[in-house]
């Protein structure tokens, strides 16, 4: 059979099909081969495509520039890419996108590098000098000219001298001794019973070579990493690769320092701030199998393993796997999906398990392996309400009496205090006493928040800022712009008045000198460094800070209103993770929840430790609304310069909206926030039984529906996660 004359091609660019090229005489490709495709004006780096051309103009073809010299696109993940394109209603190549970045700096290996050898003869003029070069190269192995002078102490010069004299001559230099990989071999620390169950279990998957789910479901403090951590040793013994995924990656130093406790080395680490170069090293290395193990982002999903044998997704739970711009795709499922095309487990761990997680474990597809108790006879902290509307503060003052007392103690014992608010800034709101003018963002519905260290209104949802204004914009009455609720940087002036001379330290994304700067300070506080931290969401993952003792939260209620079917969900796993910092050291911990509600079923589960409890009343609740996991949804946000546009495209996408049984569509709505960086929206939702297949709707019925014309843009999300 001669090889084929045409192939389909998918380009990483916004077309769902793949394209059809002629292959010039002499070149032979197959599927998964990494190609060099002229599109328009320009050659992108595309992929050969599974299946044959339909027919075809031979004379008009394209053809094919040449073969990029990069590991093929194996099939395993050429099926992931086209999984996710189906299910997140996405255009194919923007899916290839993701899995192809990085190969844009995937140069062939550099040319060897050229050092000297003795030539085995005498020099013409033997001087000392050249006599001490001679003698150090007499053992005939090549060295760099500047480290063979440096050894013989002369100046690079006598070894110039020596190669046109003829008594040393030109060598290649042998290829840097590659890094050293991780040692699975190495003793991990001593597992207590119970974990050294649940790792007994995971190795077995892991060896099992099988694609299977377990949810490691343990505590706080209950050594999930450690317990892991075995499995990706399984692995690397039987000679496979692991990704460990995390959602917080640019804070994870702690993690990379158990990680090399285990294995000897740190990982190597994949997340959207690694550079070009370091990029392409990645992906050449795990396409090789060089690379054995990878800590990385949501994007690691799509890196081009050789032989992948485990995927971990650490804190399963976290909403920061959801991606929220261009493919919206959730990564914790997508890894699961990346398993099973692999055929190699998967392990969601988490202290606060989502509900589809934990229903899954019901239902019988995934294994679910428990740790109910924290390491080292540890206790869980012992977490009580405070009741703000009877004992709240004075006014004006945001810490209540009992927490103060309890900061005090704390304090007095030596011990660390964190104070959990999730806002960022000093006040959300500013506001003119005299004309009621609220500070508002010209570019979205949200106001614009006061960060008074920098002395900047910032918004936060389009990053627009400017100097706090010392009048009135509207009235120009001045000293009249009053700071309206807490923010991080308002708590730590009242944790600073309450207790002068204690160190207080703010954790929030807005830490000036970024990731690294952040690191720094968590690693100041995990030495005792630190006597009060007040944090945002940042401070809920995975930090181990032994000294800390107590946890406030200063808003126990930030999220229970929300019109978010997750609402209950997520307000019990940020309090659960937050308070879970408390007493992870020698002595207990406690936590203390400043609430509205105490009676609120969310915070009865949290104050009595009843997360079974939650998780049981929580799983009733959304099985009566139909929502996930007993239901489906997904949302169409229909966005435009002006809300008049947005409107008649969102209606006329309600009116093309076929009928089918199951699932039922609602709006359109304003959205939440009705504008976001000068675009307004307006949002439909499908809501669906749980064996719709809700992306072929989502497909057929833009398929049907009239074209966004101009400047309107329709984003579809399968799943969402965020309804604002
Ligand atoms: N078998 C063990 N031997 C020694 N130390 C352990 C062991 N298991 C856990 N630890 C220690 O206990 C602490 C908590 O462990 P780890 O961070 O793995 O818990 P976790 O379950 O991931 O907690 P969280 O969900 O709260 O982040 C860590 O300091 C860890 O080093
Ligand atoms: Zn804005």
């Amino acid at each position: 059979m001669s090889p084929p004359s045409a192939v389909e091609v998918l380009l990483p660019v916004a077309l769902d099909r793949a394209l059809t090229y002629a292959v010039p005489e002499g070149l032979v490709v197959a599927p998964g081969d990494v190609v060099l495709a002229p599109l328009g004006n320009r050659i992108e780096i595309g992929v050969v495509w599974d299946g044959a051309p339909a027919a075809f103009d031979p004379a008009r073809l394209k053809r094919l520039q040449g073969v990029v010299a990069a590991a093929p696109m194996r099939e395993p993940m050429r099926r992931f890419v086209d999984w996710i394109a189906d299910y997140t209603v996405s255009p194919r190549g923007q899916v290839l996108r993701m899995a192809l970045r990085g190969l844009g700096v995937d140069a062939p290996a550099a040319a060897p590098k050229m050092g000297v050898r003795a030539a085995g003869r005498p020099p013409a003029r033997p001087t000392p000098a050249r006599l001490r070069v001679l003698d150090v190269a007499a053992d005939g192995a090549p060295r760099a000219k500047s480290a063979l002078a440096e050894e013989a102490g002369v100046s690079v010069s006598v070894i110039d001298g020596l190669l046109a004299d003829g008594a040393l001559v030109a060598a290649e230099l042998p290829p840097p001794p590659s890094a050293p990989r991780p040692d699975p071999y190495r003793p991990g620390p001593k597992l207590s019973t119970g974990q050294a169950s649940a790792a007994e279990a995971l190795a077995a998957l892991t060896l099992a070579r099988r694609f299977h789910v377990a949810l490691l479901d343990g505590v706080t403090g209950s050594g999930k990493t450690e317990v892991y951590l075995e499995a990706v040793a399984a692995a690397l013994k039987a000679g496979r690769q692991a990704l460990v995924m995390a959602p917080e990656i640019a804070l994870t130093g702690a993690f990379m320092d158990r990680f090399s406790a285990r294995f000897g080395v740190r990982p190597a680490v994949w997340h959207a701030s690694v550079g070009e170069k370091a990029r392409g090293a990645i992906r050449r290395g795990v396409a090789s199998g060089e690379i054995p193990a990878v800590v990385a982002a949501r994007s690691g999903l799509f890196l081009p393993f050789a032989d992948l044998g485990l995927i971990v997704v650490d804190e399963e739970h976290d909403a920061a796997y959801k991606q929220e711009d261009g493919v919206l795709y959730n990564a914790r499922d997508m890894a699961v999906l990346r398993g099973r095309f692999e055929q190699a487990p998967v392990i969601l761990a988490s202290a606060t398990p989502s509900l589809e997680s934990r229903v899954n474990a019901e239902r019988g597809r995934y294994a679910r392996l428990a740790l109910p108790d924290r390491f080292g006879g540890r206790t869980l902290p012992d977490v009580s309400a405070i009741d703000m509307r009877s004992a709240g503060p004075d006014r004006g003052d945001w810490l209540s009496p009992r927490l103060v007392h309890a900061m005090a103690e704390t304090l007095r014992a030596g011990d660390q205090a964190l104070l959990f608010l999730n806002r960022r800034g000093y006040a959300p709101l500013t506001l003119c006493r005299k004309c009621g003018h609220r500070l508002k963002c010209p570019n979205c519905s949200a106001w614009m928040v006061e960060h008074r260290f920098r002395a900047r209104l910032v918004c936060h949802h389009c990053g627009h800022t400017g100097p706090t204004p010392d009048s009135c914009p509207s009235c120009g009455a001045s000293d009249s712009l009053v700071a309206c609720g807490p923010g991080v940087e308002r708590i730590r002036d009242e944790a600073v008045a309450r207790f002068p001379g204690a160190r207080v330290s703010v954790l929030s994304s807005d830490v000036v000198g970024g990731p690294e700067a952040l690191r720094a300070e968590l690693d100041a506080i995990e030495r005792g460094e630190v006597d009060i931290v007040v944090g945002t969401q940042m401070v809920t993952k995975g930090h181990n800070f032994p000294k800390l003792t107590l946890v406030g939260i200063v808003d126990a209620d930030f999220a229970l209103g929300a019109a978010d079917p997750r609402a209950a969900e997520r307000t019990f796993q940020t309090l659960e993770q937050v308070a879970g910092r408390a007493g992870r050291g020698e002595r207990p911990g406690r936590a203390l929840l400043q609430t509205h509600e105490p009676e609120h079923p969310v915070i009865r589960a949290l104050v009595a430790g009843d997360r079974e409890g939650f998780y049981a009343l929580e799983t009733k609740a959304r099985k009566a609304a139909r929502m996930p996991p007993f239901g489906r949804l997904a949302a169409l946000i229909v966005s435009a310069p002006t809300r008049e546009e947005a409107d008649a495209h969102a209606r006329a996408l309600a009116r093309a909206a076929p009928k089918a049984d199951g699932l039922r569509v609602l709006g359109p709505a304003e959205a939440p926030l009705a504008m976001v960086r000068g675009r307004h929206r307006m949002r439909l939702l499908v809501q669906a039984d749980r064996a719709a297949d809700v992306p072929a709707y989502v497909r057929s019925w833009l398929g049907a529906a009239p074209r966004p014309k101009g400047q309107v843009r329709v984003a579809v999300d399968i799943d969402p996660q965020s309804f604002v």
